[in-house]
């Protein structure tokens, strides 16, 4: 079974709740989902290897680490997803970025797939998948099989906001793929939003309705 990490940091925790907050602002959800992402990619990248090489500092010669050469992809589901891409970019500025697009139905609430744009190489790449809303899992799900049928074998999932049920069925159809969550909230309502979650994170972030 993967893991389910929720990050335990205050900053994160401060600026979620300016993110929950129906008064705040698109310019300012914006600034700080992408802030978010940012200091989730710390935790994210966490397990990357490293090896050594050679320098002179203006004392002596050392060896001192660098990143073992990892190949990293960013892949953003469409459109809350593309929210958190700079702050992740900020961070792994290497990183190829994919595309997948996918909207929930609202009456079905099943994926609709739309578009799907990948690296090449992407059966090579440790993929950091992108959403900030985890609900009834089902999008999430969706891209990582579109992922996994294209050759990725090394996936991380990384939302903003995950319900219970959400972690359970990604466990359940993926339990290969680590989580990585700011915050695991209550429930899910009678139309599967997140209680008390932040809204639509699409609509949020683009100022759509
Ligand atoms: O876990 P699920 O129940 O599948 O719900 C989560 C999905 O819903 C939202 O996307 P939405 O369908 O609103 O599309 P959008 O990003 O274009 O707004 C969100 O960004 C997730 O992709
Ligand atoms: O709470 C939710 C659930 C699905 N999608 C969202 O944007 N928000
Ligand atoms: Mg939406």
């Amino acid at each position: 079974m993967g893991k389910v990490v929720e990050m335990n940091h205050p900053l994160i925790k401060h600026k979620l709740t300016f993110i929950r907050d129906k008064n705040t602002g698109s310019k300012e959800f914006r600034e700080l989902v992408k802030e978010v992402a940012m200091l989730m990619a710390y935790e994210v990248t966490r397990d990357l290897p490293l090896r050594d090489i050679e320098i002179e500092t203006p004392i002596t010669k050392t060896k001192s680490e660098v990143i073992s050469g990892k190949k990293l992809g960013i892949i953003p589901i469409l459109r809350a997803g593309l929210g958190m891409v700079d702050g992740m970019l900020s961070i792994l500025p290497a990183a190829k970025v994919g595309h997948v697009g996918l909207y929930r139905d609202p009456e079905t609430l099943e994926p609709v797939e739309y578009y799907c744009k990948l690296p090449t190489d992407v059966e090579e790449r440790e993929l950091i998948v992108l959403d900030p809303m985890l609900a009834t899992g089902g999008s999430a799900k969706a891209a990582i099989n579109f992922l996994k049928d294209r050759g990725a074998t090394n996936i991380k999932l990384v939302c903003l906001i995950a319900a219970p049920e959400g972690i359970k069925v990604i466990e359940e159809a993926h339990p290969d793929v680590d989580i990585y969550v700011a915050a695991i909230d209550e429930k899910l309502n009678d139309h599967a939003y997140i209680v008390p979650g932040l809204g639509d994170a699409g609509d949020r972030l683009f100022g759509t309705k």
